[in-house]
């Protein structure tokens, strides 16, 4: 693991400005270096505050590529969609939105499969991956149940994977598509965005026990060689 820079936050102003001015850099720098910016953003409800302030700033949008970490497998107009998230607040930019799933109405394999093979016209790596986390530690959907383990050891070929959580995650109990840990890890820079006392402890306990972590935020920042920041607000 790249050592983890981590800022702490008493007010969510103050956080979202630093969010903020994070993502513009890193969007400058791809665009500058190469005429173009990847990004994999989080869905849930932690980074709202931050898109809309993100979307308000003007980045040269038109050669930025937003796609979200993961997906609830629901349509995009309701409301637990990451994709109908991210087009709510940066459809008008101009960036290019890719969900990862066309379809929503396949078993949760098969959207999995037909994602990894979506995002294989990408040029990798990303510019930056932008993690959320629950407060059980899944990131992403990483999540426990049967395809943990695939979703965290999938080969670096292997992008996206389909997930049925168990137990259900109560605040959006729903199958998923998420991109696997190789794909996360393949990123210039990484950023994990948290709030609240019990994601705090999780994420350091996580950042603790490295490999070792029973999580999926611990595993996949155990295993990123890229720049970490956790930004953390109360
Ligand atoms: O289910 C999900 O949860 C995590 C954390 O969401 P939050 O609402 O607690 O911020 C999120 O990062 C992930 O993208 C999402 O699908």
């Amino acid at each position: 693991m790249h050592e983890v820079e981590w800022l702490e936050f008493d007010d969510w102003a103050a956080m979202v400005w630093q969010v903020v001015n994070d993502v513009e850099i890193a969007v400058e720098c791809a665009v500058d270096a190469r005429g173009c910016a990847l990004l994999a953003v989080p869905g849930g409800k932690t980074p709202v505050p931050i898109f809309r302030a993100l979307a308000a700033r003007s980045l040269n949008w038109p050669k930025v590529m937003l796609l979200p970490t993961d997906e609830r497998l629901v349509a995009e107009d309701d409301p637990l969609s990451n994709a109908g998230l991210i087009r709510a607040h940066f459809g008008t930019t101009g960036a290019t939105i890719m969900p990862l799933c066309e379809r929503v109405d396949i078993d949760p394999g098969a959207a999995g499969r037909a994602a990894d093979r979506r995002l294989r016209v990408l040029q990798w790596p990303f510019d930056l991956v932008w993690l959320g986390m629950g407060e059980d530690g899944h990131t992403a959907s990483i999540l426990p149940g049967p395809d943990f383990e695939a979703a965290l050891s999938a080969p670096l070929s292997r992008r996206a994977c389909g997930v049925v959580p168990d137990p259900p995650p109560k605040e959006a109990p729903v199958a998923r598509v998420t991109l696997t840990r190789a794909a996360l890890v393949a990123t210039r820079t990484l950023m994990l965005t948290i709030s609240g006392d019990k994601k705090r402890a999780v994420a350091r306990q996580a950042i603790e026990d490295g490999p070792r972590s029973a999580t999926a935020i611990g595993r996949v920042l155990a295993e990123c060689s890229a720049p970490i920041k956790v930004v953390w607000c109360k």
